[in-house]
């Protein structure tokens, strides 16, 4: 199976059409003030418009007022909405778009459980749990906590990088992985270099023999 792959918080419309010719399926936009890599509405459709056919805009909100979300659907063509705060599945269903559901890999997360309460999303994104900070950290967690089966797709995220992909697919065999800190020379600045290096990883483990 083919590992999908996201490309977290762009901000240059060329680091979008990159990921996107290199073999990214999708690109992140993150709508939270508070991020170094949040993005103006009129910034993130100009990434947007960037974007070829066949590769999904996802937009990520942090505990946003529904009107904000509604703001950025009017003028942003999202096919894809991420929740990385404590939203409810009511709260992350009420766009009629379908949506990830992060889930910070706090000590006790059962995902079991999440996975039944958030059968609406699409998949759920396991990231790093890191207190304060809600996502975009650089840091992982531990991959053995995934449970093996779940009844939901998984997309891996959290510290993953060029270097430790291929091993994180093998142990996680993941529907799809995100990175954001992995392909940044500085934070919140995307580097083109590191784009490539990390599709090409995730490319060369999905063709690696068993
Ligand atoms: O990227 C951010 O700054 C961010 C801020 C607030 C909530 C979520 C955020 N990012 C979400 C992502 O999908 C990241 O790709 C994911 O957290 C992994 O980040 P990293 O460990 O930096 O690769």
């Amino acid at each position: 199976m083919r590992t999908r792959i996201k490309i977290c918080g762009l901000r240059d419309p060329g680091h979008a059409k990159l990921a996107a010719q290199e073999g990214a399926d999708a690109i992140g936009l993150v709508f939270h003030a508070a991020s170094p890599r949040a993005i103006s509405i009129e910034d993130a459709m100009r990434v947007a418009a960037a974007v070829p056919p066949f590769v999904m805009t996802v937009g990520l909100f942090v505990d946003a007022p529904e009107s904000e979300i509604r703001r950025v659907l009017e003028r942003v063509p999202l096919d894809l909405l991420q929740f990385h705060g404590n939203e409810t599945p009511g709260e992350c269903e009420r766009f009629g778009k379908p949506f990830l559901r992060a889930v910070r890999m706090e000590e006790g997360v059962d995902l079991v459980e999440y996975a039944h309460r958030f059968s609406s999303a699409k998949a759920l994104l396991l990231d790093a749990h890191v207190p304060g900070v809600p996502g975009g950290t650089g840091h992982r967690f531990d991959w053995g906590r995934i449970p093996r089966e779940l009844p939901i797709p998984i997309v891996l995220s959290g510290g993953l990088d060029s270097g430790n992909v291929g091993q994180a697919i093998r142990e996680t065999r993941p529907w799809a992985v995100d990175v954001s800190s992995g392909v940044e020379g500085q934070r919140g600045v995307k580097d083109p270099a590191k784009i490539t290096a990390f599709i090409r990883s995730v490319q060369r483990e999905d063709v690696r023999p068993a």
